[in-house]
């Protein structure tokens, strides 16, 4: 059985506490971008094994056993004792990019798993495992437009469609530790609350809708800042760099036409366009 698991960007994130367990409040907008992974799975009928991973793809640090689809499976094998699975990962969405990937991974293999094993498991209880493995994980469950508080794990759903603009995105060769960016942050609330932005028209979004990230990252990684200047002047509606980084991706009409741009040899870019979600 084959899944597509899929990115998101946050349109907005305002970073409006530090709690007293370190983490912080804050509220944004989840949106996916079909930016996909292929995610593959089939009962393993050979050796004792529980499971068994094979990547491809875009590179993940770390061993299989801290791969989220492995964390995702042995999270219901210790509930539902499944049978042995053989899992193939072709990797697409680049890590550290402030896209989500990992998360929605766990998430698509989670939902894998219920519909392979036929474990009747409800999208409520499949986003309460979900959130045991990353706090927007629960977010690819339903994968539609939501606006998050809390740590970024309290959801509601937002009415939203980018159906008709085209996506340009982009993510230098720039890592960013979404802890330090975090710790770099001075928390407070916005004038404009982000839900009442998110009604208004996209061509009004700039200037209102900010991601409180760019003011620690942009100083540090002048390029991934330089690259949000650059949609503009390629005529996006809107730019913003996503989550802590370091993608940073454009919003543009239907007919816009989006030219090449050299953004370095292993810049990752992307172009596409939003159908319906
Ligand atoms: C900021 C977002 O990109 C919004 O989409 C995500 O919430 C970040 O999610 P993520 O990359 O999965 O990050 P996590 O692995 O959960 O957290 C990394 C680190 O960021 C800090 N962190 C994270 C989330 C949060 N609400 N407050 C925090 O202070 C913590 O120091 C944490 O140890
Ligand atoms: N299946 C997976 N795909 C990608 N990363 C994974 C996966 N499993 C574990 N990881 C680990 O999770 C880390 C974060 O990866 P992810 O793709 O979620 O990027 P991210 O840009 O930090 O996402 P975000 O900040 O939006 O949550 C990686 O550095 C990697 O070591």
């Amino acid at each position: 059985m084959l899944t597509f698991p899929n990115a998101k960007i946050n349109l907005g994130l305002n970073i409006t506490e530090k709690r007293p367990d370190g983490y912080h409040n804050l509220e944004t907008i989840f949106y996916p971008v079909p930016i996909e992974d292929a995610l593959e799975i089939n009962i393993l009928n050979e050796g004792n094994r529980k499971f068994r991973l094979h990547q491809a793809g875009l590179e993940i640090e770390g061993e299989a056993e801290s791969n989220l689809v492995v964390k995702a499976y042995k999270l219901l094998d210790d509930q539902f004792n499944l049978p042995p699975v053989d899992i193939h990962l072709f990797k697409h969405i680049p890590s550290g990019a402030g896209l989500g990937g990992g998360s929605a991974d766990a998430a698509f293999m989670l939902k894998l798993l219920n519909n392979k094993f036929e474990l009747g498991l409800p999208d409520d209880t499949l986003e309460e495992y979900a959130a045991k493995l990353g706090a927007d994980c629960a977010f690819f469950i339903k994968n539609r437009p939501t606006y998050a508080e809390g740590i970024g794990n309290i959801f509601s759903p937002l009415p939203l469609s980018l159906k008709g603009y085209r996506i340009w995105l982009v993510k230098p060769d720039i890592f960013v530790s979404t802890r330090d960016a975090f710790a770099k942050i001075k928390p407070h609330h916005p004038e404009m609350s982000l839900k009442e932005i998110a009604q208004l028209p996209v061509e009004e979004w700039n200037g209102r809708m900010v991601n409180d990230f760019e003011e620690s990252v942009f100083p540090q990684f002048p390029t991934i800042g330089e690259i949000k200047e650059e949609m503009y002047r390629q005529g996006a509606v809107y730019a913003s760099m996503s989550g802590s980084g370091s993608s940073v991706y454009g919003l543009f009409k239907e007919d816009a036409v989006l030219p090449e741009v050299d953004f370095g040899e292993k810049a990752f870019v992307y172009k596409g366009r939003f159908t319906d979600v």
